[in-house]
C-alpha cells in the first residue's frame, strides 16, 4: 500500500512539531526517517499509525483518505520502542492476540502463529513469557505480533532502539531480508544513519520538524542537499573552509599544483584504519581516513609535511 502524506503542521502548545511535511511512500518500498532527536520523526510516524492527529494536512493509504480514521481502521501494524507486551500472556498467545479478538477460527489461528514464530526464529520459545526472552528475542516477538494480521503497511519506531550493537546488527539483517521476502511497505524511524543507510530502500532525514533530503542511501551519502545532511549522513571534516568526507582528501607526500600544504599533527590507528590529524599552511585543522597499508607506504608520522586534495565533492561550508 502506498502512503501520501501532504501539508502536515503540527504543534504542540507553542512548540512546532512538524511543519509542511509531504511524503510519497510508495507501496512494497523500505523507508527510513532519520534524524536528531525531538526532530519530529516519531511524531510523523504516529500520524501515519493514527495515533496522533495533525493539525493541518493530509494522510492517505492507498489513495483513500485516512487523515481521521482510527488506527484499527488504517491496515497498519505497528511496533513502538518501548513495546509493551502482554506479560501474563506467553509467546503465542501475544502473537495470536490480534487474530483472537478478530474471531479467526481456531485451526487458522494456530497455524498463522506458527508459521511466524519461526519466521522470527521463536518457534521453540512459544510457551515462555515475554519476560523470559532477551531484548531481541521481545522485539522479534511484537514484530511477529505485528505481522500476524498481515497489515498492508508496518510502521516501527526505533524496532532496535534498546539493544546492543550485535543484536542490533543481526535484526537488521533479517528485517531486510523479511522485507524482501514479504514487502510490506514498511517506514521504520532510527536515529543511527548506519542503520538507515544499510536497511533502507530510502531515507528520508527529519530535522527540526521539516523534510531535510529525501532519497537513496548512496544518493543522500554522496549528494547531500546541504551541510546538515552531509554531516548527519557520516564523518565530515573541514578543509580551508569546505566540507569534506574524510576518506575523500587524497594525501601525498610530494607536492602537486593544486594541492594544499599540510603537517600531520596525529596519527591514531582503529583497527584496519588509520586517521591522520594535520594542520594546514591557513591553519584549518582537518583529519584524514587512510587504510593502515596506505599509511605505512607514505611513511607518515607526526611532524611530516604532506599535501592534500579534495577527490570528492566538497561542499562550501556556510559559516553562520
Ligand atoms: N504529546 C506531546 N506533547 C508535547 N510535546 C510533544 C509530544 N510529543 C512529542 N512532543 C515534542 O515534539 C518534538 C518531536 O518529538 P518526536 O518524538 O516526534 O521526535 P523524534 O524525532 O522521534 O525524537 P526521538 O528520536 O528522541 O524519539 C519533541 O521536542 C517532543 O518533545
Amino acid at each position: 500500500m502506498s502512503i501520501s502524506v501532504s501539508g502536515i503542521n503540527k504543534r504542540f502548545g507553542d512548540f512546532v512539531a512538524l511543519s509542511n511535511v509531504d511524503l510519497e511512500v510508495p507501496t512494497g518500498r523500505l523507508t527510513a526517517l532519520l534524524g536528531p532527536s525531538g526532530g519530529g520523526k516519531s511524531t510523523l510516524l504516529r500520524i501515519i499509525a493514527g495515533l496522533e492527529f495533525p493539525d493541518t494536512g493530509t494522510v492517505e493509504i492507498e489513495g483513500v483518505q485516512a487523515t481521521w480514521l482510527p488506527p484499527q481502521k488504517r491496515s497498519v501494524g505497528f511496533v513502538f520502542q518501548h513495546y509493551a507486551a502482554f506479560k501474563h500472556l506467553s509467546v503465542y498467545r501475544n502473537v495470536a492476540f490480534g487474530l483472537e479478538i478478530r474471531k479467526r477460527p481456531k485451526t487458522e489461528i494456530r497455524k498463522r502463529v506458527m508459521e511466524l514464530l519461526e519466521l522470527v526464529h521463536l518457534e521453540q520459545f512459544a510457551d515462555r513469557l515475554p519476560s523470559q526472552l532477551s531484548g531481541g528475542q521481545r522485539q522479534r516477538m511484537a514484530l511477529a505480533r505485528a505481522l500476524a494480521v498481515q497489515p498492508e503497511v508496518l510502521l516501527l519506531d526505533e524496532p532496535f532502539g534498546a539493544l546492543d550493537a550485535q543484536v542490533r546488527k543481526e535484526l537488521r539483517d533479517w528485517l531486510r531480508n523479511l522485507h524482501d521476502e514479504m514487502h510490506v511497505t514498511t517506514i521504520f524511524v532510527t536515529h543511527d544513519q548506519e542503520e538507515a543507510l544499510e536497511v533502507s530502500d530510502e531515507i528520508v532525514v527529519i530535522n527540526g520538524g521539516r523534510i531535510e533530503q529525501v532519497g537513496a542511501p548512496a544518493e543522500l551519502y554522496d549528494k547531500p542537499a546541504n551541510d546538515f545532511v552531509m554531516k548527519f549522513l557520516g564523518p565530515v571534516t573541514t578543509l580551508d573552509g569546505q566540507l569534506v568526507r574524510p576518506h575523500d582528501i587524497e594525501l601525498r607526500t610530494a607536492e602537486t599544483g593544486d594541492a594544499v600544504r599540510a603537517t600531520v599533527t596525529k596519527l591514531t590507528r582503529v583497527g584496519f584504519e588509520v586517521r591522520a590529524e594535520l594542520k594546514t599552511a591557513q591553519g584549518s585543522e582537518p583529519w584524514v581516513q587512510l587504510t593502515r597499508s596506505q599509511s605505512e607506504d607514505l611513511a607518515l608520522e607526526p611532524g611530516r609535511e604532506v599535501w592534500l586534495r579534495t577527490s570528492g565533492a566538497p561542499r562550501t561550508l556556510v559559516v553562520p
